[in-house]
């Protein structure tokens, strides 16, 4: 018999699903895997298995814009449950699946976790705009943004069973919030590890414009909160990207503290502007940096032939752990992820610039920002794809970080804001 931890919580949404992607069905009484989902999620567009076929499977996809909704209103409303989704990640009982999520310090590539997670919410919200008199989707969904992942467990560990759920909590008009939960199976219940929270965008067949997607009931009073936290979430957003440092003045705080840091810099025998002395136990953050450089090929390709959200995400994850473990002297846990903002996409063939850089500290905590951009060899041109957070913590206290430009002095503030939104003071 199978093990209760097996079992598919039956949602309209999974069956709908299977019948999405009759040739990707589970097996019965049993969450899919994240293969499964992924032989869904091509199945759902249609996309080339193939890369010699892929002009062709896109070619295919331009006829689906007649099937776009003219307005939101024109589609059926949907509940939450409509689209939650379990998947199962049998570690513990899959040897050769470990193989593949395994670190060298046996614990579970985190990167390998962020893939799985972007995979899930576009299934998710594929569950959720589902339409069960087209053979095919219309939309591209997208990941524009990973909001928040909150780390419950520090330790993922590699023998041990895993589960993720997770449902759309809010909708725009043709955006989407998905929150997913992992647990994990130990000790004869599954425990949480992770909360995540990403906003994905739908687009037409061909990824070019905005496309409407279906609206959201609330059903109750618990579904009514998330999609008030939804809402203000958005808010939210907004009102982050409206203080951004690189549109407004930093606060009157923010310019006291970089203020203090920069006389604390100041070399008291000559009292000059310009000489600056390194204060005991810091690090000039010119000397934190980490790069590295990505070829695109298209085995990273994701379902709309572009690079695959969740490969950068893991790139940058293992760039950015790589550069907080050369900083901290020791192997640092990942703390929290917050917004990741995929500004545009990669084509496949990109030369991929990953920069990381320490910009803030405090205590045992290291802030990693991790910058991507696509370089053109040809025209010389450099464009930003993505930027990446994520604080770390190390098992003892680290170097100040400390800024000597302006320039970086903003890093190290953006740096602040994020450590104090997502570590509780
Ligand atoms: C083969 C197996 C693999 C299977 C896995 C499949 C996974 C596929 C998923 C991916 O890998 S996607 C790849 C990674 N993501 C990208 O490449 C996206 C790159 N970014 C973009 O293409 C654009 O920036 C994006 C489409 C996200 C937004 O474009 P625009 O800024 O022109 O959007 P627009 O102004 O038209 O706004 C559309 C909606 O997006 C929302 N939006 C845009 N940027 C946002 C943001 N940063 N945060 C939250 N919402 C955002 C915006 O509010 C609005 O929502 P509402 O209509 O509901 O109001």
């Amino acid at each position: 018999m199978l093990s209760p931890r097996f079992l598919l919580l039956r949602s309209a949404v999974s069956l709908s699903c299977r019948s999405f992607c009759s040739g990707g069905a589970s097996k019965p009484g049993r969450a899919p895997d994240m293969i499964e989902v992924r032989n869904r999620l091509r199945e759902i567009v249609g996309a080339s298995t193939n890369w010699s076929d892929h002009q062709q499977a896109m070619a295919d996809r331009v006829s689906l814009s007649s099937m776009l909704a003219k307005s939101q209103q024109d589609l059926p409303a949907r509940r939450m449950k409509d689209s939650y989704l379990e998947v199962h990640l049998p570690l513990g009982s899959e040897p050769q699946l470990r193989e593949k999520y395994l670190t060298f310090h046996n614990t579970v590539r985190f990167g390998r976790i962020l893939e799985d997670l972007d995979s899930l919410a576009v299934l998710i919200s594929y569950s959720h705009t589902y339409n069960s008199a087209l053979k095919r989707s219309p939309l591209s969904i997208v990941t524009a943004l990973v909001d928040k992942i909150d780390m419950r467990h520090h330790v993922i560990y590699p023998d041990c069973d895993i589960k993720f759920s997770g449902r759309v909590t809010w909708v725009g008009r043709t955006s989407i919030e998905a929150k997913m939960h992992m647990s994990q199976y130990r000790d004869g219940a599954y425990a949480p590890v992770l909360d995540a929270t990403f906003v994905m965008v739908a687009r037409d067949p061909e990824n070019k414009r905005a496309a409407f997607v279906n609206p959201l009931k609330a059903d109750g009073p618990e579904e009514e909160k998330l999609l008030q936290e939804g809402e203000a979430n958005k808010s939210r957003r907004v009102e982050l990207s409206t203080a951004s440092l690189l549109k407004v003045a930093p606060t009157d705080d923010e310019r006291k503290i970089i203020h203090s840091l920069f006389l604390n810099t100041l070399d008291t025998n000559t009292v000059s502007f310009r000489s600056r002395v390194l204060p005991p136990n810091s690090v000039w953050m010119e000397d934190a940096k980490l790069k590295g450089l990505e070829i695109c090929h298209p085995q990273e390709r994701n379902i709309f032939n572009r690079i695959f959200g969740g490969f950068l995400m893991r790139k940058a994850y293992e760039l950015g752990w790589a550069n907080a473990c050369s900083y901290g002297g020791c192997r640092p846990n990942l703390v929290a992820v917050d917004d990741i903002l995929f500004q545009k996409p990669v084509e496949i063939g990109s030369l991929l610039l990953l920069s990381s850089q320490v910009c803030y500290t405090q205590g045992k905590y290291i802030q990693v920002r991790v910058h991507s951009e696509v370089f053109d060899p040809l025209t010389r041109q450099h464009n930003t794809t993505n930027v990446f957070h994520y604080t770390f913590i190390s098992d003892r206290d680290v170097p100040n970080i400390i800024p000597k430009t302006y320039g970086e002095s903003m890093l190290y503030l953006d740096g602040k804001r994020h450590f104090n939104q997502t570590v509780e003071p």
